[in-house]
């Protein structure tokens, strides 16, 4: 038996709701709490199956964990390995991101690779780089990465593509090594940002955060601290295009507006009223709005996280809309379930054209992926009729209580367990 939503056509959300801390900055600071033997304490956790998964992983390496409400105590102690388990590697991308801090404070790690999934390839090659050029010594072994190095060494790494994890396995494996490594063509995301800060309030030396050149002083030690993640940019701005494709009004709590201005700025250009209210926004929907055209690339562009669920809106508005995925290279497999609701989308190479429909219909859809799942649900909120999300796991892994904060606006959704037999006589 698995989880699945049932939504119904819904009345224009209305209402207010408040962001969860950031799932793509939680799992990195929980990461480089790894580099301390001291005690952190993490603020506005967001409760996520990402989040438990990267608990696991701590507690594997010896860590005392203590969750109360969206506080976590983390107290690290000695690590008691330096070998990350397959199974928690397996379950999300994000837990390769110990590699850098095991490494530092251990002089070894292995790790086993985490391999593909639903959206691309997702190789290690430049996180492996940048380590290498540290002076790890680095090999590979029936699918593990084993590295060491007494003490990692200052280096000038030149990043391909400011990857996001590379960035963040070099910056977190930086902070103890000897000398000044800079980063260059680093990521620029917040939740670069933001892992800087916790690495500085434990003691490290980086600057440059938020800019393509990253500056690590290596130092001797890190001490534990305390922390507060930054909020869901990806949930919020979902929560917008909620907002907009119900045609409805919603107060969105807890958003820092620098964080959506790519995704603010498209909306605004189709046609949504977006009012900024200090640390909320307030997104007043009206459709029909005017189709756009949207690249997907390193922030400040547009978040491919994004992507899946602007199609969504782009399916029902008139005209024609084009988005180019630049990140990765797979990133299009909602866009089947959506044609089975009736959209009309074309995908040539990583450019998918959307010519907007005047209504969907409610069918049982699969979601392949975290995002594409939030996409389906968006659409499921408009669609006539019923609409099933299948595979809901993978909407578990990145939102907090979704059908919840979309129900307290009013949407109708709710979440049923179904047998894996793909029909509706398998609900129950
Ligand atoms: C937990 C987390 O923060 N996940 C985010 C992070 O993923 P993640 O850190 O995995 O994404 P990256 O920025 O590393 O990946 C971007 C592109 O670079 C490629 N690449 C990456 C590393 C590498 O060594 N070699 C290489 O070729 C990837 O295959 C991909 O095509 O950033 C992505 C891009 O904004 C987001 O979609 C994810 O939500
Ligand atoms: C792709 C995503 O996450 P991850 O890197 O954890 O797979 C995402 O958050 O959309």
């Amino acid at each position: 038996m698995e989880d699945a939503f049932v939504i119904h056509k819904s009345q224009p959300l209305k209402g207010r709701i408040k962001i969860n801390g950031s799932k793509n900055a939680v799992l990195p600071i929980m990461a480089a709490s790894l580099l301390s033997s001291g005690r952190s304490i993490i603020e506005g956790v967001p409760l996520l199956d990402d989040m438990r998964v990267m608990m696991k992983m701590l507690q594997h390496f010896g860590a005392r964990l203590k969750l109360s409400g969206s506080v976590l105590y983390i107290d690290m102690g000695d690590l008691v390995s330096y070998q990350a388990p397959y199974e928690l590697i397996k379950k999300m991308r994000a837990s390769f991101l110990v590699m850098g801090p095991i490494l530092a404070r251990l002089g070894r790690v292995r790790i086993s690779m985490p391999g593909g999934c639903a959206i691309g390839a997702r190789p290690i090659d430049l996180h492996l780089k940048g380590l290498a050029a540290m002076g790890a010594e680095i090999s590979n072994d029936k699918g593990f990465i084993e590295a060491r190095a007494r003490r990692l060494k200052g280096a000038k790494i030149y990043l391909d593509f400011p990857s996001v994890g590379a960035t963040e396995n070099i910056m977190m494996a930086a902070t103890l090594a000897d000398g000044c490594t800079v980063i260059s063509n680093a990521a620029e995301e917040p939740e670069i940002v933001d892992l800087a800060n916790f690495l500085n309030a434990m003691g490290a030396c980086v600057t440059g955060a938020g800019t393509d050149t990253i500056k690590i002083e290596g130092v001797e030690e890190l001490r534990g601290t305390r922390h507060c993640v930054i909020p869901d940019r990806i949930e919020a701005c979902t929560f917008m295009v909620a907002a907009a494709i119900t045609g409805g009004d919603v107060i969105i709590d807890n958003v820092i507006s620098e964080h959506i201005m790519a995704v603010q700025a498209k909306l605004e250009e189709m046609g949504v009223q977006i009012i900024e209210q200090e640390d909320s926004i307030r997104v007043a929907g009206n459709p029909p709005y005017k189709p756009v055209d949207i690249k997907t690339l390193p922030y400040p562009g547009f978040p491919t996280d994004m992507q899946a669920q602007m199609i969504s809106l782009l399916a029902v508005t008139p005209g024609t809309s084009i988005i180019v995925e630049t990140v990765f290279e797979n990133r299009f497999m909602h866009v089947n379930e959506l044609r089975q609701m009736g959209a009309n989308i074309k995908i040539d190479g990583n450019m998918a054209v959307i010519e907007g429909v005047q209504s969907l219909n409610g069918s049982e859809v699969k979601a392949t992926d975290l995002r594409a799942g939030a996409a389906l649900i968006l659409a499921g909120l408009i669609a006539e009729g019923e609409t099933v999300v299948t595979d809901i796991y993978h909407v578990d892994r990145g939102y907090m209580n979704l059908e919840d904060q979309l129900r307290e606006l009013g949407a109708d959704i709710e979440r049923i367990k179904i047998s894996h037999v793909k029909s509706a006589a398998s609900i129950i």
